[in-house]
């Protein structure tokens, strides 16, 4: 059985119940904090705040490649991404929670892919949310009775300032439902990691395009989040309880785990061994079996 890793958004810094913090090698550099280790539901997990104890990073400065290298030096086969967002629609309103299943990168500060010079790799991402794990996800959101939509894009911004009010009706004209500044590169990383990826926004505030809202504010995002926290736990156990109980077949049908097969374009005479030394938790599975074109 593999494990499901979780990682905390703004709000959520801890679950009840984990034990000890693990340490391992760190290739990309340290992770936001060490993963905490546990058991929720027969499901053995590993959870990671992704802004550090006490909210310590902001957007661009979260390590996202050692925080996924980590998760996948755990055993990690799932992510559970939770994460505070602003609306962009009108029927999103604030204590909602959205299943997201696309993305739009708008990041620009950030190293987006463990691969490099040296070993360079392609995945796909036209599906970056894994279809297993979203109907996972979708069955719990059901079953906890809480306010969700299934489907939605979030617009990952840089930030740390929030949107000008052109930037978000901006965003709302390509389509983008939810706004947040975290999950890119992170799910793009765990998709070169052959992880499989889910997120769930829980939507804090109409973003800036609102002309009848407050325009958006760190208190209201916080006193929001407070509320949701308690939501996310439960989400969590449930989530946890449900891939406990999958007789997981080896492979995960939507393909996250077989994402590099085929990916890497490099020679093989040409890669560079410091490079693959890095690399030999997120792609060591293709690289130990000589993987290439
Ligand atoms: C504290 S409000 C802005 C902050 O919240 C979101 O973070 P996360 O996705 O980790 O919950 C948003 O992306 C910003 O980083
Ligand atoms: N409106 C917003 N924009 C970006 N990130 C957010 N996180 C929570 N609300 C947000």
């Amino acid at each position: 059985m593999g494990v499901l890793g979780i990682i905390g958004g703004s709000g959520l810094y801890d679950l009840p119940g984990l034990g000890e913090d693990w340490r391992g090698d760190e290739p990309f550099g340290p992770p936001s904090a060490a993963p905490r280790l546990g058991r929720i539901g027969g499901q053995d997990v590993a959870f990671l705040p992704r802004h550090g104890a006490g909210h310590r990073l902001p957007p661009s400065a979260i390590n996202y490649r050692a925080n996924i290298d980590a998760l996948k030096r755990l055993g990690v086969t799932d992510i559970l991404s939770i994460s505070a967002c602003g609306s962009l629609r009108e029927d999103l309103a604030p204590g909602s929670f959205v299943l997201v299943d696309q993305f739009i990168d708008r990041t620009i500060d950030r190293e987006k892919s463990f691969f490099g010079p040296g070993c360079v790799g392609h995945v796909g991402l036209a599906d970056p949310v894994c279809s297993r794990l979203g109907d996972m996800v979708a069955a719990s959101l059901a079953h906890l009775g809480l306010p969700w939509h299934r489907g939605g894009t979030y617009l990952a911004m840089e930030g740390p300032q929030f949107s000008t009010r052109a930037e978000s009706r901006l965003y709302r004209q390509w389509g983008a439902d939810v706004i947040g500044m975290t999950n890119m590169p992170e799910a793009k990383l765990a998709r070169e990691a052959e992880i499989c990826y889910a997120t769930v926004a829980m939507v804090t505030d109409y973003d800036s395009w609102h002309d009848e809202r407050e325009t958006v504010e760190l208190a209201q995002i916080l006193k929001v989040m407070q509320d949701n926290a308690r939501h996310a736990r439960s989400l969590v156990q449930s989530v946890a309880t449900r891939l406990g109980e999958l007789i997981r077949p080896e492979i995960c049908p939507a393909g996250c785990d077989r994402a590099l097969e085929g990916a890497l374009v490099t020679a093989v005479d040409q890669r560079d061994p410091a490079l693959l030394a890095r690399l030999d938790a997120v792609a060591g599975r293709v690289l130990r079996a000589g993987g290439g074109q």
